[in-house]
């Protein structure tokens, strides 16, 4: 396909997206009924996509419009670039731009950074100065990183392995066990070393969240929002540690005995009559559902989803699983709080609300990772009973 070409496909996808359509599900469904594009094409037909997804505000202004078109004319503006040089009508190429396809350039701080005008006062409340920068971050590709499975190999020995594969990835300085991949990232499903449980697929401040629990053999740990179970995984990586999962959707943990077999682990499901009969627990980690704001390079839908009224809801819900499972924290133990969000109504307000109605507990450690220093944007603080 030629590159005007692939700008058109991006159009037709954006298209079905703007409509409704999840991303994941109008880039499989073009690709499906499109088998003439190589993998090349699908590629780079994905990144516009997600660029323009990522920054649908400040492309639709350059563009002129919320559409496929407008979003893929306005990527061109933004760059600087001619669009008649794409937008040529010949062969599969978008038709040349018409006279009222004019546009104009952002007219606002959160315009120009791609962020809802409402949430970035939030976000400026949040990370001061440094919102600028955590913006400008959320509108580029995140990298792609693995977790190296100490319990299968040593880092350098995962690196190796995944070189074999023609994959060259660096140790990321947030997580001893991180890797970023420089080179190949798009075989890395395929890999041996990922196939074989080497390696996982995950973001270095994920990991760093629960390295940051510098857990010693021996001590039983609740992963009580489980998810897809990555965190999991993670903390049964420690040889000696007793895991378990729980989530309010079991279903969401469906794969997580799958890859625990995989990564040579074992991680015991819970459900919410299982807690009491285990409990109580050295450490509970509450990865709790949040916005997301922190990993919105990844999934940019759920910057432009997000409301006031969610937020609240996310907030309310955030406060509640703390003060639930505080109780199945035993004598000494840490209750962790996790969030993959840079807001602080969902990090240090959670925090101390439960502080000011739990007395009993005090705050013991507490971290931040910013989208723009090289991982997710994450947050964690550790709790403790007086
Ligand atoms: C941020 S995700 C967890 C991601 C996961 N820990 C990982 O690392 O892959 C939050 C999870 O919390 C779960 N959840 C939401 N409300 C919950 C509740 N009241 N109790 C337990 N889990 C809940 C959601 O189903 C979701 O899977």
């Amino acid at each position: 396909m030629t590159p005007a070409a692939r700008v058109q496909a991006a159009i037709d996808i954006l298209d079905d997206i703007l409509a409704g359509t999840p991303a994941e599900k109008a880039l499989t469904g073009w690709a499906r009924r499109s088998r003439f594009a190589g993998s090349k094409d699908r590629a780079a037909i994905r990144d516009h996509v997600f660029d323009a997804l990522r920054r649908k505000r400040s492309y639709a202004a350059w563009g002129g419009a919320e559409t496929g078109r407008g979003l893929m004319l306005g990527a061109v503006r933004a760059k600087g670039d001619d669009p008649a040089e794409l937008f040529t009508g010949q062969g599969h190429a978008p038709l040349p731009v018409q006279p009222q396809e004019t546009g104009r350039p952002p007219r606002s701080d959160a315009e120009r950074l791609d962020i809802p005008d409402w949430l970035w006062p939030i976000l400026v409340r949040s990370l001061g100065e440094e919102s600028e920068a955590a913006a400008m971050a959320l509108q580029r590709r995140a990298p792609v990183h693995l977790r190296v499975n100490i319990r299968k190999a040593t880092v350098s020995e995962a690196m190796e392995l995944l070189a074999e594969d023609g994959i060259t990835a660096q140790k990321h300085p947030a997580c001893e066990t991180a890797l970023e991949v420089t080179v190949g990232s798009r075989k890395v499903a395929q890999s041996a070393a990922y196939r074989a449980g080497v390696v996982e697929l995950q973001d270095a401040a994920s990991q760093a969240v629960v390295a940051a629990l510098k857990l010693r053999p021996g001590v039983r740990v609740l992963d009580y929002c489980a998810g897809g179970g990555g965190k999991a995984l993670a903390l049964a990586a420690h040889k000696g540690v007793e895991v378990f999962a729980h989530d309010v959707s079991p279903a969401r943990m469906r794969d997580l005995p799958g890859r625990a077999e995989r990564a040579g682990v074992k991680v015991t499901l819970l459900d919410s009559k299982d807690i009491a009969r285990e409990a109580p627990f050295d450490v509970v980690l509450v990865d709790a559902p949040c916005s997301g704001s922190g990993s919105w390079r990844r999934s940019p839908a759920g910057k432009w989803a997000l409301t006031a009224d969610r937020l609240e809801e996310l907030t309310q819900m955030q406060a509640d699983i703390l003060s639930r499972v505080a109780n199945t924290v035993g004598q000494g133990g840490i209750l962790a709080y996790a969030t993959c969000s840079m807001l602080d109504v969902e990090n240090s307000a959670v925090i101390d609300t439960f502080l000011r109605k739990r007395p009993d507990w005090m705050e013991k450690y507490h971290k931040s990772w910013l989208v723009f220093q090289g991982t997710d944007g994450f947050f964690t603080s550790h709790l403790t009973r007086v």
